[in-house]
């Protein structure tokens, strides 16, 4: 593992490499966005070049397809392949389903279109992802910038006929200005705490205009590989419950492991 990592970057390496040993040969995969995800793209780079595997990659962002252009992936897009055998992505919250908050990131939308193409998704996560209840991580929404205050104030509208109790909703910013997606929308963050019900909040978000997409993926995931800083490693099937805990040895020699995103 590079030396120089901190606790978190730790235990998000040692989910994205006993992740990557899910990868055969041939198949076709969706690549995840953020900095677990970051290491993922890495560690299969390794796999491709040292075992001459062959994969195709789909990116769920400009910035992961830039990563794993760089590294030699063959990178296509999903019109190009249409279907995947699997999807490897981080998040930002799990629970004992296996249900997810994404986006934090801003990649939300690209990679629940991916995931969903996809016959299986694994999650690559630190351990302190894990939470009893999502909630906690602000829900990502994205919004198209037409009319985004009118989405924002149908979205508070909406939380208060759910009897929501803490439903504050922000704009995410980049500096002094909205963010903008690679779809370019925006993103407003709902502050919840806690989410009673996640599936019945992620079908009546979708239903207000001007949303594109929420951060709520339910029924999407099947495996959790989970990480801890000292290289222990849990398995997570929901159709098996914890499968597997191993301990990863791993120290990369080379400059694919070089400046983690
Ligand atoms: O959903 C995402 C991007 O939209 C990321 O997967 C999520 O935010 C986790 O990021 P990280 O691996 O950097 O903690």
């Amino acid at each position: 593992m590079p030396a120089d990592l901190n606790p978190i970057d730790k235990a998000k390496f040692v989910a994205a490499k006993r992740a990557v040993d899910f990868v055969q040969d041939g198949m076709k995969l969706g690549l995840g966005t953020g900095s677990t995800a970051a290491w993922m793209v890495r560690c299969l780079a390794e796999r491709v070049r040292d075992e001459g595997l062959r994969v195709t990659g789909v990116p769920t962002s400009r910035r992961t397809a830039e990563l794993a252009t760089s590294l030699g992936l063959d990178v296509r897009t999903l019109d190009e392949v249409r279907w995947l055998d699997l999807t490897i992505d981080g998040a930002d919250e799990f629970d004992p389903n296996l249900n997810l908050i994404k986006g934090g990131g801003a990649a939300l939308l690209q990679e629940k279109i991916v995931a969903t193409a996809s016959d299986q998704m694994i999650v690559i996560a630190d351990a302190a992802k894990e939470v009893s209840r999502l909630g906690a991580f602000p829900l990502p929404v994205e919004v198209i910038p037409f009319g985004w205050q009118t989405t924002k104030a149908l979205i508070e509208e909406t939380l208060v006929s759910m009897d929501v109790l803490n439903r504050e909703v922000s704009l995410r910013m980049n500096g002094e200005r909205p963010l903008v997606t690679d779809e370019a929308n925006h993103i407003l963050d709902l502050h919840l705490g806690r989410i009673g019900n996640p599936r019945q909040l992620a079908l009546v978000l979708n239903q207000i205009p001007g949303v594109v997409e929420n951060g709520l993926f339910i029924d999407i995931c099947d495996i959790v590989v989970i990480g801890e800083p000292d290289g222990k490693v849990s398995v997570r099937d929901i159709n098996a419950g914890t499968v597997q805990d191993d301990q990863i040895h791993f120290a990369p020699t080379d400059n694919i492991f070089a400046d983690p995103d």
